[in-house]
């Protein structure tokens, strides 16, 4: 044999079975390569967009969010994108001036328009909904609130958005709403794990809403949902008036005695507020709501000075009055005749119970004695040292976390009968996985019914697990058809024996 037909005999390329089982593991290689590419690669994500107004007692926020075009009926998809707040006070301010109502929310609407991609626009839903301040003003000036609504309501119109709707949405609505975006957000329907109750606390109004361990004896406070294959039927109150401003006036109003001619020069020493707190206000400014007494036309020139004199025991038991337990129609109350069971499991506490325990520092460890300790101090810490600590805080805010604290621990305690373990089951949230806790994301999934009443019937294998099995099985059948060809290939004759 000359050299050049050595060359050729040994060359394995020669050989078909070899070339053939080459051929085959590359093409297999590629092709799992390119699965694998494509899988990984970033895919083009189409997401849908919903906008929703919180058109609160002291403030609106607008709320964007967004989830995966093709996974609508998935619990735990919907994220908030965008929290933009509108500069100025709610929009029941401006009952005397409603054309700037609408006007306030364009800077957070021109933002939206920015936000939300294009071609979206025309299919994102917008809603507003109004809470307890509206409510207020609707019960002093049906006339008024109107007029504010449709100022809004004009305002929206002129975005390219899918408008759907501006009105004053129900406490029970509050409650549960605010109870299905915690629920969602923490995917306990999903996993059908247990729920965890809702505290919502406004400046006007204040919720509660959780699973009870026993039958709702009145029908206002009991509301039903199916979501995910489950049934869940809920206990839910609203207070109005019992949000942290207006309890204030409430508070006030009972620390005035009433006096049929206020004169010039009343002095209010007060308990929850702090040492050296010495400003004179005046008796409209707290005098201006329905949870109050009207005054008459004398009284409403008047002012009195609102002294601090920082005495937390004194605060805590003059809070107390607030509550009306002296009557009960039903089997158990929380107060002011309402019925309640008795609080049972987890509770996430959100919106001014947030923003009051965040600032003094009040956390899930510290226990409800200690709770009650870390107030006292603030409470009797002089005004003047506060303020000069906290430059950057409001001064509103400031001077009232003495009194929001102290009443809602109170409210928990006295109002709501949570003992010292429900307090331990309390958690202060104001974000759960970076969408803010409330009403607006629970609202949205209902009005686009985004959770779906029956569990979707899911595939026997999860996205990924189907890929990688198809992955293993069209390996495994290239591998059977080369070693296939091989076999049946295998020559007998001298080439093979000049391999060996
Ligand atoms: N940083 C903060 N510190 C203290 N209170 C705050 C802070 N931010 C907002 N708040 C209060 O939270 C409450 C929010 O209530 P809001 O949602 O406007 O009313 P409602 O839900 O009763 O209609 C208001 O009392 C507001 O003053
Ligand atoms: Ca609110």
């Amino acid at each position: 044999m000359d050299e050049q037909q050595e060359m050729k005999v040994k060359n394995p390329w020669h050989r078909p079975h070899i070339f053939l089982a080459t051929a085959g593991i590359a093409a297999a290689i590629i092709i799992m390569v390119a699965i694998a590419v494509v899988q990984n690669k970033p895919l083009q994500q189409k997401y849908k967009y919903g906008i929703v107004l919180d058109a609160g007692s002291s403030h609106t926020s607008v709320y964007i969010y967004e989830w995966p075009a093709e996974k609508e009926n998935n619990t735990g998809m919907v994220k908030q994108k965008q929290a933009c707040s509108v500069k100025g006070p709610g929009i029941s301010s401006y009952s005397k001036t409603p054309e700037k109502a609408g006007e306030s929310l364009k800077e957070c609407m021109d933002n939206a328009t920015k936000t939300i991609p294009k071609h979206r626009h025309p299919e994102t839903p917008v809603y507003l909904g109004a809470t307890a301040g509206m409510r207020l003003l609707k019960m002093e000036n049906d006339v008024d609130s109107k007029k504010v609504l449709a100022s809004v309501e004009k305002s929206l119109q002129t975005y390219p958005f899918s408008y759907q709707g501006a009105r004053i949405i129900t406490g029970q609505e509050e409650g549960a709403f605010g109870w299905i975006t915690v629920n969602y957000l923490s995917e306990n329907f999903r996993k059908a794990s247990r729920t965890v109750g809702a505290l919502d606390l406004g400046g006007a109004s204040t919720q509660i809403t959780f699973v009870p361990g026993q039958q709702v004896e009145s029908s206002d406070n009991s509301i039903d949902f199916r979501l995910y294959g489950n049934d869940y039927h809920l206990y839910t109150h609203s207070f109005l008036c019992y949000g942290k401003d207006q309890v204030l006036k409430l508070y006030l109003e009972q620390q005035i005695q009433p006096n049929a001619d206020m004169t010039d020069n009343i002095i209010l020493e007060d308990p929850c507020f702090h040492p050296g707190y010495n400003i004179i206000k005046s008796f409209q400014s707290v005098f201006d709501s329905p949870c109050v007494k009207n005054l008459t036309n004398s009284q409403k020139g008047q002012n009195f000075t609102h002294r601090g004199i920082g005495n937390w025991n004194k605060c805590n038991q003059a809070i107390k009055e607030v509550f009306n337990t002296s009557h009960c129609r039903y089997s158990r109350c929380s107060f002011n005749d309402v019925f309640q069971p008795p609080v049972t499991g987890r509770f996430g506490a959100f919106s001014a119970y947030f923003f009051v325990m965040d600032f003094l520092n009040v956390t899930p460890d510290h226990s409800l004695d200690e709770a009650k300790k870390i107030l006292e101090a603030y409470c009797t810490t002089p005004w003047g040292t506060l303020k000069q600590k906290h430059r950057k805080v409001k001064e509103k805010y400031l001077a009232e976390y003495c009194f929001s604290g102290t009443y809602i621990v109170s409210l928990l305690e006295d109002g709501y009968k949570f003992t010292t373990n429900d307090w331990k089951n309390t958690e202060f949230i104001k974000t759960i996985k970076n969408s803010e806790a409330g009403w607006t994301l629970g609202y949205m999934l209902n009005l686009t019914n985004m959770i779906p009443a029956e569990a979707p019937d899911t595939p026997l294998l999860p996205y990924g697990g189907y890929v990688s099995l198809m992955l293993v099985l069209s390996f495994l059948i290239i591998v059977c058809i080369i070693l296939g060809c091989i076999f049946f290939r295998r020559p007998s004759g001298p080439a093979h024996k000049e391999i060996i």
